[in-house]
């Protein structure tokens, strides 16, 4: 990568907008100057942090789902046989009208999603209630003209890292199942990542196009907007009605299927850098990290011995499979901090001649800062309990911002004025009108109904009837 030229400082958190899109040059992350709006350039080390990210979503998925992949053009015909995805996709899609310099007899989608390249072949592989459950996944990139504003990871023209799972079950509930054990799942791969996230049902008109519901996960991001990280759709047997899925059941009845699919995008990634990330840069969770330890040799007239030890320090963590890197540049030790402080390295040691005598290092800790003496004698097992610490500590921290950016509010000025730090909590009686107009008042939407809500009391918001149930309001990206 080119010298880290002499730039200015990275803005203060504070001023998020200004520090998330600095931080992702500094911290090389993602290069947004490609040439075309909404697509973007990893840099190897953010792609780093992407691959360490999807291996934990790959070994959770893995445990009974199936890696596969399908194609990335879909036929035009194909694509507009389900009424309501068509209605929500026809703005979004990206039509490849020619082959060479000849004209395509049937135009081809890119995938904005792959439901239509995937169900054809369900069609074909799904005979009899012995194949049922079917669980497949890919991670692949997919195309969505979004009109709004574009963001490198939050909202891409090209999704490079789209991870979709499309699942095929022989009842409506073993499906409902498989949606509440998707969002299991998302939990777990966002505590993974210390991100505490909120599950919740999106109200019926901001659900998937083509589902009979949708739950996501939403992470709250520091300037107070909830970001959608993840979401799970219960399909019913829409799309099996129009694909044609069925299955013979065991008294030989031709049957429709049901069907779910979840996604989680790069909005992973994004989500990570903003809510764990400081004014220094970058703070990655250590399971996650590409360099878990820096090691910082001080070096005075002599310095072999130094750097001899530093490699011996190195080759003992990498022993024990930790990711580690020596510093020997030509830099200043305190340029040598500034760097990968930005990298986000969760521990740095730093090496002095006085150390070697002692056996000894100064440690860093890169979430709090806490600087304290250790002896090499076991610095592995030291540096590994330590990252389970830091794992601990940024997804305690995480959790606890989250729950004081929850306000329970019962009037439309209150909630004008919450959603601006986080989210409101408002009665709802559930009928459309309420929550339409609702929204309209504040200007923002209804997030959704938290799932496992304790059933509660209360007088709906816009009508003021009997209401039980309590939903999320928040501006979301
Ligand atoms: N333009 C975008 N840029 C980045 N991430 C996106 C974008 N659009 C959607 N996502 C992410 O992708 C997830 C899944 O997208 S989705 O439309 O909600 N659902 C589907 O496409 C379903 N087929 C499940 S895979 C969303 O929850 C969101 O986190
Ligand atoms: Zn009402």
């Amino acid at each position: 990568m080119a010298e880290q030229e002499k730039e200015a400082a990275l803005p203060k958190k504070e001023n998020f907008s200004e520090w998330y899109n600095d931080l992702l040059q500094k911290g090389e992350i993602m290069d947004v100057r490609y040439p075309v709006k909404g697509l973007y350039v990893w840099y190897p080390f953010g792609f780093n942090i992407r691959r360490n990210t999807y291996n934990i979503m790959r070994e959770l998925l893995d445990k009974d789902h199936q890696e596969t992949l399908f194609p990335l053009l879909i036929p035009e015909n194909e694509f507009m046989k389900e009424a309501e995805h068509i209605k929500g996709f026809e703005d979004e899609v990206y039509w490849v009208t020619h082959g060479g310099t000849s004209p395509l007899d049937v135009k081809l989608a890119l995938r904005p999603t792959s439901e239509t390249a995937i169900y054809p072949m369900y069609k074909l592989w799904v005979r009899s209630h012995a194949d049922l459950p079917l669980k497949l996944y890919q991670i692949v990139n997919t195309f969505r003209y979004e009109t709004k504003h574009t963001r490198p990871l939050i909202r891409l023209r090209e999704i490079t890292s789209f991870k979709e799972a499309h699942t095929v079950h022989a009842t409506w509930d073993e499906a409902a199942a498989q949606v509440d054990e998707a969002i299991r799942i998302y939990t777990e791969f966002y505590r993974r990542l210390a991100i505490p996230v909120l599950p919740s049902r999106r109200p019926d008109w901001d659900k998937f196009p083509g589902a009979d519901y949708t739950i996501a996960t939403d992470a709250l991001m520091p300037d107070g907007k909830t970001l959608q990280v993840g979401t799970a759709h219960h399909l019913g047997a829409n799309f099996a009605k129009t694909f044609d899925i069925t299955y013979e059941d065991v008294n030989g009845e031709q049957v429709y299927a049901h069907q779910t699919c979840y996604g989680v995008s790069e909005r992973s990634v994004a989500a990570l850098i903003s809510i764990h990330g400081d004014d220094k840069g970058l703070v990655i969770p250590p399971e996650i990290a590409p360099v878990q330890v820096v090691i910082i040799p001080i070096i005075f007239k002599e310095s072999s011995d130094v750097l001899q030890a530093c490699e011996s320090v190195k080759n003992k963590l990498e022993a024990a499979g930790i990711r580690v890197k020596v510093d020997a540049s030509e830099d200043r030790p305190g340029a040598k901090y500034y760097k990968w402080e930005m990298k986000g390295v969760p521990v740095r040691l730093e090496l002095g001649p006085r150390d070697l005598k002692n056996n000894a290092a100064m440690l860093v800790r890169r979430d709090t800062g806490e600087k304290r003496q250790v002896s090499l004698e076991n610095i592995s097992d030291e540096v590994l309990s330590l990252f389970g610490a830091v794992q601990t500590s940024l997804y305690e921290k995480a959790k606890q911002e989250v729950e004081e950016r929850i306000f329970d509010c019962s009037t439309h000025d209150e909630i004008r004025q919450k959603i601006t730090q986080g989210i409101a909590k408002v009665f709802w009686c559930g009928k459309k009108e309420c929550g339409l107009k609702l929204e309209d008042e504040i200007g923002a939407g209804i997030l959704g109904i938290p799932t496992g809500q304790e059933p509660c009391k209360g007088k709906c918001i816009t009508c003021g009837t009997d209401a039980d149930m309590q939903v999320y309001v928040a501006r979301t990206y």
